[in-house]
């Protein structure tokens, strides 16, 4: 099976960015093992402190923030760095010819239940008039993404990556903790029958959503004329790999519980690198209003709206929208 090396290098990535993705995930390998340990290595359940969204920390949050920061930040490729455990933005190595955004650990809500948790990054040229602390030099468009993916901790560990060429699922082999390419060139399905919503907030949403949940359930006999099933790790990593793996469509939509808060996502971190995944697999991303990839970011923790997933869904979705 081949490296994920050589397929970066036939998707034309630079050196420099394959050196820093290999350091990334050199992160992530130690991160999949303590996640493995668990209560073994007392890493389950909260600490007392909380983080700039003003979630409580789980340990294993601040465990895969230190490692990810301290292993960036000595690799000299890295000029600053956001991260979803990090009021503000970590400067690095003033040299550095990148920017990394991360979610040390999406699912934290599953870390205690054994569930599936993963990292979510996305990565991008740091503009050479940045100082290392400035985090004007986050707010680019998801367009100027030079590669984005997540690692998921299940069952196996996997990676999905894409810098532009496509995305590929790659899957962690433990006996020499190389990632080997299992599954390349992802094209999503089009068409699905698979949905994936928070169906508890359903109270709070639009009305267009309201109506096209409602259509969903209402199965053949309603106006989509197909039965659809619905699915909810709670931890988009988990769901976002199952619509990389046999399409469906992902919503976490805007709600009006806080009107200062358009979603729950973040866009630097989730959204973002999720929408370049899903848009290189052939699937589409937006917030309901337009890409997610155009959103012109006002700040490194901003929400957004996200419907992701097959093309003809997010479409149809989009349709109640109109
Ligand atoms: O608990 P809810 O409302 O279902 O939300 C689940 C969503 O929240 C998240 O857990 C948020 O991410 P973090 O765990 O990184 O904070 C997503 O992974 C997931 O899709
Ligand atoms: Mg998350
Ligand atoms: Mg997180």
């Amino acid at each position: 099976m081949k490296r994920l090396n050589s397929q970066m290098q036939q998707d034309g990535a630079p050196l420099e960015l394959i050196l820093l993705i290999r350091t990334l995930l050199a992160g992530c390998k130690e991160i999949s093992f303590r996640v493995s340990q668990g209560a073994l290595a007392g890493v389950l359940g909260s600490t007392l402190s909380e983080n700039v969204q003003g979630e409580t920390q789980k340990k294993l949050d601040v465990i895969s923030n230190q490692i990810l920061k301290d292993i960036l930040k000595e690799s000299g490729y890295v000029k600053a760095i956001s991260s979803e455990e990090e009021d503000d933005v970590v400067p690095c190595h003033p040299d550095g010819k990148y920017l990394v955004s991360f979610d040390p650990l999406d699912g934290s809500s599953n870390t205690e239940i054994n569930s599936l948790i993963g990292t979510i990054f996305s990565i991008a040229h740091a503009p050479q008039w940045m100082e290392p602390d400035d985090p004007s030099a986050f707010l680019q468009p998801g367009s100027q993404m030079v590669a984005a993916g997540y690692v998921l901790y299940g069952p196996s560990t996997m990676l999905a990556m894409t810098t532009g060429k496509g995305t590929h699922i790659y899957t962690l082999d433990k006996t020499h903790g190389g990632f080997l390419l299992t599954h390349p060139n992802i094209q999503v399905p089009e068409e699905t029958s698979e949905f994936s919503i928070n169906a508890s907030n359903q109270r709070h949403w639009e009305k267009p959503m309201q109506n096209y949940v409602a259509d969903l359930l209402a199965g053949k006999d309603g106006p989509r004329e197909k039965n659809y099933n619905m699915r909810w790790v709670a931890a988009m990593v988990g769901d976002i790999h199952r619509l990389l793996c046999r399409g469906g469509i992902f919503m976490y939509p805007y709600d009006n519980r806080d009107p200062g808060k358009p979603g729950k996502l973040r866009l630097l971190y989730e959204a973002n690198p999720m929408a370049f995944l899903m848009e290189q697999a052939g699937g589409l991303a937006s917030t309901g209003e337009g890409r997610i990839m155009e959103v012109m970011p006002e700040e490194i923790h901003q929400r957004v709206p996200v419907i992701i997933g097959s093309k003809a869904e997010v479409e149809a979705c989009l349709s109640y929208y109109d």
